[in-house]
């Protein structure tokens, strides 16, 4: 059995956590007493299944199961990770605690969702104070990679760091707070961001719209990409953030923000935003804006990853973490029988693939087709590496068959069939498989090149020695049907 998580409170973000496990290839217990849980968390998993498995390029390990119970006894039994995530009220999270001690192996990290209570508070009392640290997510957990941890001087280091091992593991950034303090880091910041737009509706300025959009078509661009600091010292121009810092210093001096002073939230104010909010939002239903959010971010962080850049580049160190258990290889001498076409990609069908008639796109076959190339090249040897130093493979011609529909979140593998391998030519056939069902083939013929003259010429002696091996391997093998085929050739 695989490694076990246990979900106490399984609401918006008890739900989030028990599909970012259960994707992550853990088993999750949860224990709740609504008798909605199941429910609500089933169209949690509904909507991660959709978006979480294709944010990276390798496939996630195969799904764990979730299951529900109905004593804490039962769902923690045998953890490795219990997380509580039952509503922010102090006396209920003590409680709750009060009674995790008696039942939760000892070895176990007990990760508290608390948005604002410090470790030192929810560990008052305990029996183990030291198996409780805060790990403190962002909605929706499946997919935003933030997790503040918190912990205390009765945290063990050996626990400390196996928290972070395995929340590293989930594909999220442990950010490890200096010392505990209210609300954490992130809250803090959201806090003050809130009472300030609290202000603005409340005083007639903006709507909650209006309020948005200042958000999401100016500064919340560019904080998902470079967050403040950076953000700002690029402001200072040539000069910097010292720049920076003279001209904009003495304006927090000046009234431009509400600062500590809270609006009272009177049914007036309640109201007033309430209704623009139904205005601006109502005619989508929470689920429905749950799955615009999640294209939406899905979108965004693929954009990062092709840059290598802030969240971007954690889902690409944490595709490099799971590649090995994947059963994908970067060498052929990796490989155990070059005789059978090669396993070139294994990756799930992210959201941003799809298109109007809710399937893979033709254009993402292409590119699923691109990246499997990319891995027989690197096989051979044309790496990273050989082609900054000046040589290259470019296509010169490509078929693709669509041959059955593919949808978000599921997993395909391409396999590759060496065709033709031998001085400046390789001729490669891709097969492209979901669950076994063959989904699309794609045939590439590919010259080799200098990237200075832009020449075709022939590889290193050992590029081609290596791709001339996995010719051989695969001269053995049937011609595929479809090889050589043009468009409205019989079949
Ligand atoms: N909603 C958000 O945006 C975020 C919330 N958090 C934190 O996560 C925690 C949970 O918040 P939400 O999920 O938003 O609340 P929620 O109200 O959606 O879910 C709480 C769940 O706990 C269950 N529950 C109540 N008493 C329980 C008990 N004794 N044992 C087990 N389950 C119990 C409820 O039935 C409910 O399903 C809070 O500490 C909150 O501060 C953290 C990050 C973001
Ligand atoms: C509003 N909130 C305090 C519950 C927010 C969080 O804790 C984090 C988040 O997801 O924004």
């Amino acid at each position: 059995m695989g490694k076990i998580a246990a979900i106490i409170g399984g609401g918006v973000i008890g739900g989030g956590w028990a599909a970012r496990f259960a994707l992550n290839g853990w088993q999750v217990r949860v224990f709740d007493p609504d008798p909605e849980a199941k429910r609500k968390i089933g169209e949690v998993m509904e909507n991660a299944r959709l978006s979480l498995p294709g944010l990276g390029n390798v496939a996630l390990p195969q799904e764990g199961s979730v299951t529900f119970h109905d004593t804490i006894a039962e769902a923690v039994a045998g953890a490795d990770w219990v997380q509580e995530s039952v509503p922010e009220r102090l006396d209920l999270k003590q409680k709750v605690y009060g009674e995790l001690m008696a039942h939760v192996p000892e070895g176990a990290v007990i990760g508290s969702s608390t948005s604002g209570y410090k470790p030192s508070e929810l560990q008052a009392g305990l029996a183990r104070p030291g198996q409780v640290v805060v790990a403190h997510p962002f909605n929706p957990v499946y997919l935003l990679p933030l997790v503040e941890l918190v912990t205390t001087e009765a945290n063990e280091a050996e626990r400390v760091d196996r928290a972070k091992e395995i929340l590293t593991g989930l594909g999220m950034y442990p950010l490890h707070l200096r010392r505990e303090i209210d609300a954490h880091v992130a809250d803090r910041f959201l806090e003050a961001v809130w009472r300030e737009a609290l202000w603005l509706v409340r005083d007639g300025i903006a709507t909650t719209e209006e309020i948005d959009n200042a958000i999401r078509y100016g500064f919340g661009l560019r904080w998902a990409q470079m967050g403040l600091f950076e953000t700002y010292r690029v402001a200072g121009g040539e000069a910097g953030m010292r720049h920076f810092i003279a001209q904009f210093g003495p304006c927090l001096k000046w009234p431009w923000t509400k600062l500590m002073d809270v609006p009272d939230l009177t049914d007036d104010l309640i109201d007033a935003i309430a209704d623009q909010s139904d205005a601006q939002s109502g005619a989508h239903s929470i689920r429905e804006l749950e799955r615009i959010r999640d294209a939406n971010l899905v979108g965004i962080l693929r954009a990062l990853s092709r840059e290598n850049w802030g969240a971007g580049a954690l889902q690409k160190a944490h595709d490099d973490r799971i590649e090995p258990a994947s059963g994908l290889v970067r060498h052929m001498d990796e490989l155990s029988d070059l005789s059978q076409p090669v396993l070139s990609a294994r990756r799930a069908v992210p959201l941003e693939w799809l298109d109007y008639n809710g399937h893979m796109t033709e254009s993402r076959y292409l590119e699923a087709f691109a990246d499997a190339t990319d891995r027989v090249m690197q096989m051979i040897g044309c790496d990273a590496d050989y082609i900054a130093a000046g040589q290259s493979y470019f296509t010169a011609e490509t078929h693709i068959r669509h041959i059955d529909e593919s949808k978000a979140g599921e997993v395909i593998d391409i396999r590759t069939q060496v065709i033709e391998g031998k001085g400046k030519k390789m001729r490669l056939f891709h097969e492209m498989r979901a669950g076994g069902r063959l989904v699309a083939t794609g045939e590439h013929f590919l010259l080799h090149v200098n990237l200075e003259t832009r020449r075709s010429e022939p590889p290193t002696p050992q590029v081609e020695a290596a791709l001339v091996k996995l010719a051989e391997a695969h001269a053995a093998l049937p011609a595929p049907e479809a090889l050589g085929r043009g468009i409205g050739a019989a079949r």
